[in-house]
């Protein structure tokens, strides 16, 4: 897989060569794909009859950098009740070098496999000053910040076999999985930590400074991470119904004379605090996504 400027030159055949191999070599046909945000790697705990492979082992897929801890940087095949899924755990990001090519190659290949909707989940940090740590927020829409400097997953020539060449992103996040979300969170009694609001992607490595910060507050952020947005837009290209969650392990500083330093091990505590309410939430999700589907087809 190569990549020229910033657009991707991975053709067709590669999607389908690596989709092929993956159908070959197990008898999953997942319908949901989810996405494990940083340190949400048990949200695969929930899925039973699991069968897992090692990035490493799947023709075509990027390779960890090496910066995932544990156990990522593995696709994991399960089923919740009678729904077929797919787990991503540990995924790509620009910051670690990779395109953006690579960054969203898994989508593409669910969508292949015969995947319907993507679950993306991420770490973020909380911007929208009525949030506090521990929060969960349904993604309702995001800001494309790498998108307006043309780090585009979409850029380059357009293959109409996935999607056409000027998508619209006003409805990334699908109304009925968020209401979904909503209604299975209340069930669940996480209501008091359930919000929604606008996701902010910035490229990353660092943190943001506090003048950066409070431009994000006045763009209309709400929560801002370093993953996530090509995802979905690659989803949305192509057709999948898209949630995302976007768990907030830290307050953005936005005032100068906070002494508290956001720092990667802050953000992997609070993941650590909510993965087991998240890991019910998707499971719960997931059950009554097939119970619906079931009563609307
Ligand atoms: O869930 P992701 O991987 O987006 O997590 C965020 C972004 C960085 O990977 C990390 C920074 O602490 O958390
Ligand atoms: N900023 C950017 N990305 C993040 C943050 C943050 O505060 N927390 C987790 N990912």
């Amino acid at each position: 897989m190569h990549t020229k400027g910033n657009s991707c030159c991975c053709s067709f055949e590669d999607y389908k060569l690596t989709t092929e191999w993956l159908l070959n070599q197990t008898s999953h046909r997942p319908k949901i794909a989810v996405i494990c945000g940083s340190g949400l790697g048990l949200l695969a705990d929930g899925a039973t009859n699991k069968q897992t492979f090692r990035y490493q082992d799947i023709p075509n897929f990027p390779v960890s950098t090496g910066a995932w801890s544990g156990h990522e940087g593995c696709l994991v095949f399960g089923t919740i009740e009678d729904t077929s899924c797919v787990f991503m755990q540990g995924h790509f990001h620009l910051y670690e070098g990779y395109s953006l090519c690579q960054v969203t190659f898994p989508v593409r290949i669910f969508k292949l496999m015969g995947v319907e909707s993507l679950l993306v989940t991420n770490a973020s940090g909380g911007i929208c000053p009525d949030f506090k740590v521990g929060d969960i927020m349904i993604i309702k829409d995001h800001i494309n910040l790498p998108g307006f400097a043309g780090q585009h997953p979409l850029c380059g020539p357009n293959d109409e076999r996935f999607g056409i060449r000027f998508p619209c992103m006003s409805d990334a996040y699908s109304k009925d999985l968020r209401r979904l979300a909503l209604d299975v969170g209340s069930e669940l009694g996480c209501s008091d930590f359930m919000r929604e609001g606008v996701f902010c992607m910035v490229s990353g490595p660092n943190f943001e400074t506090i003048a950066e910060a409070r431009m994000l507050l006045i763009l209309g952020c709400d929560s801002v991470g370093m993953s996530t947005v090509p995802e979905v837009t690659v989803a949305k290209h192509c057709g999948l119904r898209v949630l995302g969650l976007s768990l907030i392990t830290n307050m953005v500083s936005l005032d100068y004379s906070r002494e508290e330093k956001v720092n990667h091990e802050e953000v992997l505590q609070t993941s650590k605090m909510r993965a087991e309410v998240l890991q019910k939430l998707v499971t719960a999700l997931i059950c009554r996504y097939q119970q619906q589907s079931i009563n609307t087809h």
